[in-house]
């Protein structure tokens, strides 16, 4: 209910069509003299008619102005939650099962400073998204247990014949095969020019603080400058947005236009090394993102073999 007093005014009560006071069981009218008397009160205004139509109209524009100023107000925070976010497109949502999506986008000049590798060098660039490549259930656990941001080849040293057998590391090159020939295929090059580059590692990302600055993976950033070698990078993500994690998209930053990855168990994502793919990764809010970064470069020379067990 909404009682508004006003001088000159009685007791009523904002109606569906107009702001009649309340005229049953002995309530005072408006705008009438019927209104209860006593000595020495002061005499009720009598209003005239024009006068009560102008106060309710003067009502309702005040009704209005809030509700406008409200849907202003509630309009600039959404945009300005949603720029903070950055994200404005969603291009693989974690809930959909996606065949194959590639967008292509122009490529950067970044490769030009580098030595090319015709048929291989990027010339046609962007991104794609894929959950056909390896199934939920192919998923390697094993690789799971890892540090943040473990490199596969450095971080175990001896210790690495106790945490992965034969079998995790004859599944992560049967893996890197498929996606390497998808990233071949989708990019238009032979997959034989493609070769293993380093870093190659997986990630555990949860909400602890980060110990150094190689911890602080939510920077954006290009990876060919990150990483020198890189020329195309692909992500196979191993928990899913949402049910193990929260916060942790990953976000494609174009200009005026942010396009997010929600990341779901197996889940691949591709994309050529350049400026063209400027991104960062959303900081993890709660549980535990675990990811593996598999990237490719043209030149033989930064070229790696798969990790094996020596
Ligand atoms: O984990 C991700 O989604 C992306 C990580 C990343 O940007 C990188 O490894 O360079
Ligand atoms: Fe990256």
């Amino acid at each position: 209910m909404v009682v508004l007093l006003k001088p000159g005014f009685q007791l009523g009560e904002s109606t569906g069509d107009s702001t009649r006071p309340l005229a049953r069981g002995g309530t005072a009218r408006r705008g009438t003299a019927a209104a209860p008397r006593c000595c020495g009160c002061p005499r009720p205004r009598v209003t005239s008619q024009g006068e009560g139509n102008r106060a309710t109209r003067w009502r309702w524009l005040k009704v209005v102005f809030l509700l406008s100023s409200a849907a202003v107000g509630g309009l600039l925070g959404w945009s300005y939650l949603s720029a903070e976010d950055g994200v404005t497109e969603v291009l693989a949502r974690h809930s959909e099962n996606l065949q194959d999506k590639f967008i292509e986008i122009p490529c950067s000049e970044d490769y030009d400073s580098h030595k090319r590798f015709e048929g291989c060098t990027p010339r046609k660039c962007g991104r794609g998204v894929t959950d056909a490549v390896i199934t939920r259930e192919e998923l390697f656990q094993p690789l799971s247990l890892g540090k943040h941001f473990v490199n596969l080849y450095r971080y175990f040293g001896d210790k690495i014949q106790d945490i992965f057998t034969e079998e995790d590391f004859a599944l992560y090159r049967d893996v890197r095969q498929r996606i390497q020939q998808r990233i071949a295929q989708a990019f238009g090059i032979s997959s034989a020019s493609m070769y293993l580059t380093k870093p190659t590692f997986f990630s555990r990302i949860n909400n602890t603080e980060a110990k150094t600055t190689h911890d602080e993976y939510w920077h954006p950033h290009v990876d060919k400058v990150t990483y020198g070698s890189f020329d195309y990078t692909s992500l196979l993500y191993l928990s899913d947005y949402t049910e193990d994690f929260g916060g942790g998209r990953f976000v494609f930053m174009d200009a005026g236009s942010n396009k997010t990855i929600e990341p779901r168990a197996g889940r691949v994502s591709f994309f050529t090394s350049g400026s063209e793919n400027l991104h960062r990764v959303e900081k993890v809010h709660w549980g535990t993102r675990y990811a593996i970064t598999i990237s490719f470069t043209c030149n033989p020379d930064h070229g790696i073999g798969d990790p094996v067990l020596m």
